[in-house]
């Protein structure tokens, strides 16, 4: 510290009537300077912590009222000094490189989870490193946050006089910067942890100012009784239901029933002439139900045409406390921003039963289920599933994906599966562990069981490398429901010496397995059981993938599998 800076300091603490410790240390960049108040003016003090490697004092230390709290002794504005470090805990500056805003979020909301990180890591510096320097005020170094992404760096010490006047200034545009961050650490953060569009409404009945959250972290009106009001809203929606619907038996008893289907009609178009106008306008809240610890409150309106089923839905989170205007309102300003995000999904309607009564004079009748057989009379082709097995680059996807081809443009709905659909989406959990692998598996033949059960020609490319898995597989095809006939399953090994797999290595995943970087790598830390009877074998090292297409093709011609009986 520039001597002339620690002399002002020293100057200005005895002219205020502060006791000063000062503690020398071996770099002169960490001398420290305690500030103790007078005796008689301490009203709330505490015993400072010995830091490690630290000679300072370890005499009571007043504790700001807030880190705002100015000094409280009369210093004129233009007059330099030095902050102490009480005054001035700039949570916004200790921002380890490891952490990232999810932490944060998973740490505490409303900026709780990132002043405890800020902690944490204040703890750990100055119990592994050195002191947390007693200089770190915000005003030099404020070129170190990056306001733009809101990263707030470590701090380089830099020791400048400051003024108080320049001091409260920064406070106050540090505040904005750091609330700022807050929100956008928490907003962020639950992107990151929870659904994207729910983060949006939150934030956005956040950024309204209308609603706040609740001990329970539950969004309330700020000037509603929540759960009452919720209650009492409730039976107004349901007793309005209620009476609607005794309004429309009485019509029906009234009218009869061609003149109430023509005016609904003429209702359902009206209503979807004005929804067509305003996408917000809705008709009939409909149901609600608790779900853990939010609502969902659907609506629905009523723009079915002709009648019958309503055409949308929307379902949207309900706070306790909001009101229907309230609700509304979200509502509105979540489809402004977020067309997409709302659920459409069509439910039954208000009037379903009655609506039904109505119009049931539709020529479409109802199936309980169709057979295998006939499902496949309907479709033109059998369904079963070809189910490929070898080492990793043995071929199963090359040979695969030309069989698929084939097959397509033969004329037969055929469909494969492979890693790139399923272990990106479906199994995107499951890892390369045995009981991983087992239950890929197994997921894999359900699907593909279903797939050919829609009369479809699944096609798997996994390594599939258990017995007892391919085994379970097949069963699952053979199991019988009902009359249905079982489903083939062609087990398919694509053969290929390890030596060579590993030569052809066009992932170069071989390679990274004996350098130990990929644990449990088929055929190097992990086991392959090659099949022993499968239905078809292919030595992809001596066969051409068009043979190879060939070979498959003629036995399931002789099973007589492309066609029907
Ligand atoms: N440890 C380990 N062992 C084997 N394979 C690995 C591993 N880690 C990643 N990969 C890549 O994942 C592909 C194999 O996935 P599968 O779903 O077919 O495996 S399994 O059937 O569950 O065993 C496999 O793809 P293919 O080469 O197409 O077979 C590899 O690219
Ligand atoms: N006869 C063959 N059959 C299949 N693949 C072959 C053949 N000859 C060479 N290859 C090559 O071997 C590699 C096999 O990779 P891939 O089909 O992804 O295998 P897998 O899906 O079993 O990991 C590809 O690079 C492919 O071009």
């Amino acid at each position: 510290m520039p001597i002339s800076l620690l002399t002002r300091a020293i100057q200005y603490a005895r002219a205020s009537g502060m006791s000063i410790t000062l503690a020398d240390q071996t770099k002169p960049c960490h001398s420290q300077v305690h500030f103790a108040e007078p005796a008689s003016t301490q009203e709330d003090t505490y015993e400072r912590p010995e830091r490690a490697g630290s000679h300072a004092t370890s005499a009571p230390i007043p504790i700001p009222t807030s880190r705002h709290s100015p000094p409280e002794v009369d210093v004129p504005l233009d007059d330099e000094f030095l902050l102490p470090r009480d005054w001035v805990p700039a949570p916004a500056r200790v921002h380890h490189h490891k952490d990232n805003v999810t932490h944060y979020y998973r740490a505490g909301t409303g900026g709780k989870g990132w002043e405890a990180l800020h902690a944490q890591r204040i703890e750990e510096g100055e119990r592994t490193s050195r002191p947390i320097s007693i200089w770190r005020g915000p005003f030099p170094v404020v070129e170190e946050i990056d306001h733009d992404r809101f990263q707030v760096r470590p701090l380089k010490r830099k020791n400048v006089p400051i003024t108080p006047a320049q001091v409260l200034e920064h406070w106050a545009k540090e505040d904005e910067i750091a609330l700022k961050a807050m929100r956008m650490w928490d907003e962020v953060g639950r992107l990151g942890i929870e659904q994207a569009n729910e983060a949006e409404c939150e934030a956005r009945l956040w950024a309204s100012g209308l609603f706040e959250k609740d001990a329970e972290g539950m969004w309330v009106r700020r000037d509603l009784q929540a759960e009452e009001r919720l209650a009492v809203e409730w039976d107004e929606y349901k007793r309005l239901i209620r009476v609607e619907t005794e309004e429309f038996e009485e019509r029906l008893k009234e009218e009869g029933r061609r003149a109430i289907v023509k005016a609904l009609e003429e209702e359902d178009r009206a209503r979807e002439r004005e929804v067509k106008e305003s996408q917000d306008d809705f008709d009939v809240m409909e149901e609600m139900f608790l779900e853990k610890e939010h609502r969902w409150l659907t609506k629905r309106t009523r723009c079915g045409k002709g009648g019958k089923r309503p055409s949308k839905q929307w379902r949207v989170r309900v706070y306790p406390g909001e009101s229907k205007e309230g609700v509304l309102r979200s509502i509105a300003a979540y489809n402004q921003f977020n067309k997409h995000n709302v659920d459409v999904s069509p439910t039954i309607p208000l009037h379903a039963s009655l609506r039904r009564k109505l119009t049931d004079n539709s020529n479409i009748t109802w199936h309980p289920s169709l057979s295998r057989s006939e499902r496949n009379t309907l479709r033109k082709q059998r369904g079963f599933t070809i189910w490929f097995t070898g080492l990793s680059a043995s071929g199963k996807s090359t040979i695969a994906t030309a069989l698929e081809q084939h097959l397509l443009h033969l004329g037969h709905a055929a469909y494969r599966l492979d890693g790139d659909n399923v272990r990106f989406g479906l199994n995107k959990d499951l890892g390369f562990d045995e009981k991983s692998r087992n239950e890929n598996i197994r997921r894999i033949a359900e699907v593909a069981k279903l797939f050919a059960d829609s009369s479809t020609i699944a096609i798997t490319s996994f390594i599939s490398p258990y017995k007892a898995d391919r085994q379970q597989a097949r069963e699952l095809h053979a199991k019988q429901q009902s009359d249905d006939e079982p489903l083939a399953f062609i087990e398919v090994f694509v053969d290929l010496p390890l030596e060579v797999a590993e030569a052809r290595d066009p992932k170069g995943l071989y390679k990274k397995a004996r350098e130990g970087k990929i644990p449990e790598f088929t055929g190097i830390s992990a086991p392959y059981e090659a099949p022993e009877n499968p239905e078809i074998k292919i030595q992809s090292d001596k066969t051409s993938v068009e043979d190879a297409v060939r070979q498959i093709t003629d036995y399931l011609e002789k099973q007589g599998l492309l066609k029907l009986n």
